[in-house]
């Protein structure tokens, strides 16, 4: 893994802090949680290891599974007060202004008011989220007021079955595990770093992480794996699909689902995800939209050199699992919420208020002048 050359706008290639949670392009496949390869990870790991992992530093052993899990099982369902906000919230709002809203309502009923309750106050927030996403949806998609609880282990079969109303497939499962391991942390990437801006400044919880939810929003962060599915769709084969795209880039309009800010060869979790969305494919017995994503790919070496980051293989994973496309940035942050809140406690346990300085390009120095001069 070769870094990218980092210089310029955006505090490229900027150190803003230290963090011991994750690497990005430095070691092995080019990311890491912990010193564990992000490959190791979802090869041998569940998502709940994962985030005692990010938590705690160290993989839990089986009895400090077990408890963490146990202790998540009864964080799952969501207060009445909760239920009634999001039924308010009409079908055509965006789900991840659903996701900030739970999130903040949250906040509300069960604050955060002392540091002592940050680990707490995360467990319920990746206990919750997932009922926050599908009782929202339910109700306003179908008018289904669901029940939050499910009798799935994991918090990624939970989801499913939230979301479907049945038990999901073995498969399924281990495909939405590796998936919400592959997004669970990134360094000082956009959201996290807002996550760990608000928490400088002795902010709650919730805040932090309802202004990540904000950040990951647009379509150059997490809103990417929804705006590539989008794009997809469209094209009606792997010819039409790289002649569109020929057409994009002529426009110079960007490519959802391609590129990274730190990468430069390769996003190390696309060939995981990509690996599996092949395998559904194959399931769902109809193959067209993995072809058309293989032939983005392979187009945009060619022609840019750039390559697909994380997002572009999520999409059509995620759509081979039956799961709505408006769904798919919301389950980012469903994972994304163990990366926030471990930065979020990294910050506060060596603290100095985020405030960089500006470089100023105004006008020089001048009077007001009164108003009927102006
Ligand atoms: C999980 C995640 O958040 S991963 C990122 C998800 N986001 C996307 O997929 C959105 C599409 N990608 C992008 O917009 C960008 O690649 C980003 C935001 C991810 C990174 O941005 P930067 O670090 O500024 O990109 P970088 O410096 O490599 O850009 C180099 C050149 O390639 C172009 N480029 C980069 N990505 C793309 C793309 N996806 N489509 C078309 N052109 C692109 C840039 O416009 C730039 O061209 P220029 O020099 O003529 O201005
Ligand atoms: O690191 C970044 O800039 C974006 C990214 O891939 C992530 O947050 O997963």
């Amino acid at each position: 893994m070769v870094d990218k050359k980092l210089a310029g706008a955006g505090l490229r290639g900027q150190s803003a802090g230290e963090t011991a949670l994750c690497t990005v392009g430095k070691t092995g496949s080019g990311l890491t949680y912990c010193g564990y390869d992000v490959k190791d990870l979802a090869d041998n790991a569940t998502f709940e290891e994962v985030a005692y992992l990010l938590f705690n530093g160290e993989l839990p052993n089986t009895e400090q599974l077990q408890a963490y899990k146990a202790t998540l099982l009864t964080l799952r369902d969501l207060p009445q007060a909760l239920k009634e906000v999001l039924k308010l919230i009409p079908a055509d709002a965006h789900p991840m202004d659903v996701m900030r809203t739970g999130c903040s309502f949250l906040g509300n009923l069960e604050p955060e008011t002392d540091f002592s309750m940050q680990q707490q106050a995360a467990n319920r927030l990746l206990a919750a989220f997932p009922a926050i996403m599908c009782f929202w949806y339910r109700y306003s998609h179908d008018g289904v007021e669901i029940d939050c609880v499910t009798d799935e282990d994991s918090l990624g079969g939970h989801f499913l079955k939230l979301l479907n109303g049945e038990t999901p497939s073995e498969q399924h499962r281990r495909v939405i595990d590796v998936s919400l391991i592959l997004y669970a942390e990134h360094e000082f990437n956009a959201s996290t770093f807002t996550a760990r801006v608000c928490a400088s400044t002795l902010s709650d919880m919730y805040s932090c992480i309802t202004g990540a939810i904000g950040s990951l929003r647009g379509p150059l962060h997490g809103g990417a794996n929804e705006a590539a599915m989008d794009m997809i769709q469209k094209f009606k084969s792997p010819e039409d699909a790289k002649e569109q795209m020929a057409g994009m880039l002529a426009r110079k309009e960007k490519i959802m689902g391609f590129g990274h800010a730190i990468y430069r060869e390769s996003d190390p979790r696309n060939v995981i995800i990509k690996q599996w969305s092949e395998k559904l494919a194959k399931e769902h017995g109809d193959t067209s939209l993995y072809d058309i994503s293989v032939a983005c790919e392979e187009y945009m070496w060619d022609t840019k050199k750039l390559f697909c980051n994380a997002d572009f293989f999520h999409a059509s994973a995620y759509h081979f699992m039956g799961i709505p496309t408006k769904l798919f940035t919301p389950i980012f942050v469903c994972s994304r919420l163990t990366g926030w809140a471990a930065h979020v406690m990294e910050q506060r346990s060596n603290n100095r208020i985020i405030r960089p300085s500006a470089d100023y390009i105004g006008s020089e120095p001048r009077k007001v002048m009164p108003i009927s001069q102006r």
